[in-house]
């Protein structure tokens, strides 16, 4: 039982974690903290969080443990504000979508206290954003991935594990750098280029016209540009070595995929398409985990 929460960034993925561990009776006292009065506002009304805190200070003063889920660019200027007023013995960890950045930054704004700042990041969410968009079942069957670093106290960490098993999630722990490269492939880089494509065909003057002949493929891959420009513009800065290299890869395939086009050289497309269909029918369709999409 967590007896005092306090959720700075009350959005999807802070006021799910308040919504599932309410709903499983976890949790005694959920404080909650936006920088707008709008979403802290909608987020009492929801029930997602007892009480509005009307400054950092005041949210973590008396938590135990604090959840800090807000765009990657503010949470160095987060931990620097709490740091002062968190009680001795609080557990600080967060749901950001890179991890190394977050780490310097808490490393850097916690001193003394880093020891009990667990690096988290739940692989779920959608491509909506706000208090409206939380729900207690959004971690059931999905991963969680801690990525404790050599000062991270053992006891913080598993309270932040338990936490999040409690929310129906399946745990796991990573080295930060892995945790950086491997969500840089599956997430970043498929972010960046629904963005991409989305913004493309955005810019053309028959735009709706184009649209109207989308068939399911085209909305499948173009969900996640519905995704908040604020949230990704930091995600894209804060992890870009990986996210560069990747991007890199991906134009050298792209630029060969062209080539064969050019010369009609269907054998490497089918090549190419044959690899990647295997590759998906038989590993990434796996029947014991939700996707990531919506539930
Ligand atoms: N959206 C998703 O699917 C996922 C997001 N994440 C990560 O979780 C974090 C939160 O994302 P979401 O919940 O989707 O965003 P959101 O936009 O739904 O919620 C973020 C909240 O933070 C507040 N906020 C923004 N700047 C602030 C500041 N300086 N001080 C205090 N509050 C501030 C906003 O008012 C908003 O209520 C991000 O770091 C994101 O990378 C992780 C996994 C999935
Ligand atoms: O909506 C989707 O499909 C996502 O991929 C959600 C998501 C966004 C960011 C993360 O760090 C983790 C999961």
């Amino acid at each position: 039982m967590i007896k005092h929460l306090s959720i700075i960034g009350v959005g999807l993925i802070g006021g799910s974690l308040a919504l599932a561990l309410k709903k499983a009776g976890l949790v005694e006292k959920v404080t909650g903290f936006s920088r707008s009065q709008a979403a802290r506002d909608e987020a009492l009304a929801l029930g997602i969080i007892d009480n509005a805190a009307a400054s950092l200070a005041e949210a973590v003063t008396d938590a135990d443990i604090v959840f800090v889920a807000v765009p990657m660019g503010a949470m160095q200027a987060v931990f620097e504000q709490i740091a002062a007023h968190l009680k001795p013995q609080a557990i600080v960890t967060d749901g950001g979508s890179a991890k190394q950045q977050i780490v310097d930054a808490a490393r850097e704004a916690l001193g003394n206290k880093f020891d009990r700042f667990v690096p988290g990041h739940p692989i779920a969410g959608t491509e909506k954003s706000g208090p409206s968009a939380a729900f207690a079942e959004l971690y059931q069957q999905h991963r969680v991935v801690l990525t404790p670093v050599a000062e991270t106290d053992k006891s913080a960490l598993e309270q932040v594990r338990q936490m999040w098993q409690q929310t129906g999630a399946d745990v796991f722990d990573m080295e930060v750098e892995h945790h950086d490269v491997v969500l840089a492939a599956t997430s970043h880089l498929p972010h960046v280029l629904a963005f991409n494509l989305v913004g493309m065909l955005a810019k053309r003057e028959d735009c709706d016209e184009v649209l109207r002949y989308a068939a399911g493929g085209f909305r499948d891959f173009s969900r996640i540009a519905s995704s908040d420009a604020v949230m990704w513009r930091d995600i894209c800065l804060g992890n870009r070595n990986a996210i560069l290299e990747l991007l890199q890869q991906y134009r050298s395939g792209l630029d060969q995929i062209e080539q064969a086009i050019r010369q009609d050289d269907g054998d490497f497309l089918i090549d190419v398409f044959g690899r990647a269909k295997r590759a998906r029918d038989s590993r990434f369709a796996d029947p014991t985990l939700k996707d990531n999409s919506e539930v």
